[in-house]
């Protein structure tokens, strides 16, 4: 039975090897940000703003994401993780090498958890078998999306367009979403403190759901580790590279990790990639372009940009470096 209730699993705080602050994230309304009342709606938008410019990460809390939605898309994929049966996972991969979706146990210094990676949209592609995963999938992704492009509408007239703006900029009717399930060991059965380095993702936004709180860390703009506590059935929104990209770093992504130190008990995430088409060429609009902020990154496609760090395009990884100006 997976808990949903969130609890703190630890005292990062207190680890020397990993210093990090618990200093506020800020929180969203999102039923605020739809509001009919028009002054309700023109507060969210500021705060939203007030996030996504000085933070570039938030909790997103009153949204529609079904609770039993969440509840059990945690509990199948708590199923589908279960240790007993770790082996038939690593030979039904074996057996069935695809781009369109990708496990791995990674148990190591760098790393520890176990994942699966789905393409959810523009084409389901979740693996058919287990059926119970990947209904839940498709669902918990529908209600997903509705909020990712809810986002973009409120982030768009923030930046001063039409609240279409950033849907059309990134091609998002055709936006390709991609879902990881992670699954962190508890410290005793870890290789290291580590369960995913440091990095940036690609795409829009990241949206998280989590089962509990344990280990994930976030470097503020100024520098600081922050722990991430997301209050119960709260999403963590983060900024994704290609939203940097588009507003020529006006809204930042973030470099963040997962420590396993702490953990008393296995940790469930999942993390959606909200992305722009694959054939979408993304570069820096020109309205964020002027004398005091020159152009900082050259255009690409977003496949190209995934392509960047090898040929499969689920492999999904930062390659902000690589299109950066000098
Ligand atoms: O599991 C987490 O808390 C974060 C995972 C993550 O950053 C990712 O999958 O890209
Ligand atoms: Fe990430």
């Amino acid at each position: 039975m997976v808990e949903t209730t969130s609890f703190l699993l630890g005292d990062h705080q207190h680890n020397d090897n990993y210093p990090a602050s618990d200093e506020e994230i800020p929180t969203i309304d999102y039923s605020m940000l739809l509001s009919d009342d028009t002054d309700q709606r023109s507060i969210a938008l500021q705060l939203l703003a007030h996030a996504c410019e000085e933070y570039g990460f938030f909790y997103l809390v009153n949204h529609t994401m079904p609770d039993d939605v969440l509840k059990t898309v945690l509990k199948r994929i708590s199923d589908y993780f279960d240790p007993k049966t770790v082996d038939e996972r690593r030979i039904s991969y074996k057996k069935h090498p695809s781009d369109k979706f990708q496990w791995r146990q990674n148990a190591n210094d760098g790393e520890n958890r176990e994942y699966l990676k789905v393409i959810a949209h523009p084409k389901d592609q979740v693996p058919s078998n287990p059926i119970s995963l990947s209904k839940v999938t498709e669902e918990y992704n529908n209600e997903m999306r509705k909020i990712a492009l809810g986002l973009a509408r409120a982030m768009s007239k923030n930046l001063g367009f039409d609240e279409n703006y950033i849907e059309k900029a990134l091609d998002m009717k055709l936006g390709f979403d991609v879902i990881t399930m992670n699954i962190y060991p508890p410290n005793s059965e870890a290789k290291s403190d580590i369960g995913l380095t440091d990095h940036t993702d690609p795409s829009f936004v990241i949206t998280l759901m989590q089962d509990v709180n344990g280990g994930l860390q976030i470097l503020s703009h100024q520098g600081n580790w922050i722990n991430v506590y997301i209050p119960h059935h709260a999403i963590l929104i983060q900024l994704g590279d290609h939203l940097e990209i588009l507003t020529n770093g006006k809204y930042k992504s973030h470099v963040h990790r997962v420590l396993v130190n702490n953990n008393k008990v296995q940790r469930i995430s999942i993390v959606t990639l909200h992305g722009p088409s694959l054939d979408k060429f993304v570069v820096p609009d020109t309205k964020f372009v002027d004398d005091e902020n020159p152009q900082t990154y050259i255009g690409m496609t977003y496949r190209e940009s995934l392509e960047a760090n090898g040929d499969n395009l689920i492999d999904l990884q930062s390659s902000l470096e690589l299109i950066k100006l000098a």
